[in-house]
């Protein structure tokens, strides 16, 4: 379901309907819609987001997919697809930091460690993330301190470094939302 919600907002991006096919289209997504009113649960018991799913089971994040993973690192590789474009073929500035949020702070929380919440995240763009091309993500512990942990990143395109980033992520307390 979440792959055909992708795909639509790519076909969406890319698309020029006519008016016609834009009221048509919409009167769809009404119906669907209205289709799940009745079907609203809690957010621990929804469906959408879920992290057991390879590239995380929804739509607002460019899906990353992991190919190695420990309590220290992780890399892993994704494609941003025509829906996060931003212009001239480069995704959107805002994707990146959304990414690197996703994938540092899944790495923050990993080898068994207590939930945290980004408190700072610093991105550097150093060129254009090209829609299409398979991107490589590689994250690092850095350093622990206390309820703090700094974790870094690297996006490349082959050899190229897109960007690179750092965040600072910190324990929560228990209860603390
Ligand atoms: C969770 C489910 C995941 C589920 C898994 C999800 C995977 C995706 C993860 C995405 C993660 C997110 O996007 S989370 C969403 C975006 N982030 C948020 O909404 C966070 C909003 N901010 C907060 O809730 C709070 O500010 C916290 C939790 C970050 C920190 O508040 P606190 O717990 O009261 O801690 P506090 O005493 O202020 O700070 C503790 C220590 O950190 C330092 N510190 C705090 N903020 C900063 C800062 N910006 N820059 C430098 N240092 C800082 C303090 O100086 C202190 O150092 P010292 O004096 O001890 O040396």
């Amino acid at each position: 379901m979440i792959e055909s919600l992708r795909s639509f907002l790519d076909r969406v991006a890319g698309a020029r309907p006519t008016a016609e096919e834009s009221a048509e289209l919409a009167a769809t997504l009404d119906r669907l819609s209205a289709g799940l009113a009745d079907r609203q649960v809690s957010e621990r018991e929804r469906l959408f987001a879920r992290l057991s799913v390879q590239g995380r089971g929804q739509s607002l994040t460019p899906q990353l997919f992991i190919d190695e993973q420990d309590a220290q690192s992780v890399t892993g590789h994704v494609t941003f697809r025509p829906y996060f474009v931003g212009g001239n073929g480069a995704a959107h500035g805002g994707t990146i930091p959304l990414l690197f949020d996703e994938a540092l702070g899944r790495l923050a929380n990993a080898g068994g460690r207590r939930a945290s919440r980004t408190a700072y995240l610093t991105v550097n763009f150093r060129s254009i993330a090209r829609i299409g091309n398979r991107l490589t993500l590689t994250a690092r512990h850095v350093k622990e301190d206390g309820r703090k942990r700094v974790i870094s990143g690297e996006l490349r395109d082959g050899d190229l470094l897109v960007a690179d980033a750092e965040g600072l992520f910190v324990e929560l307390r228990p209860g603390q939302p």
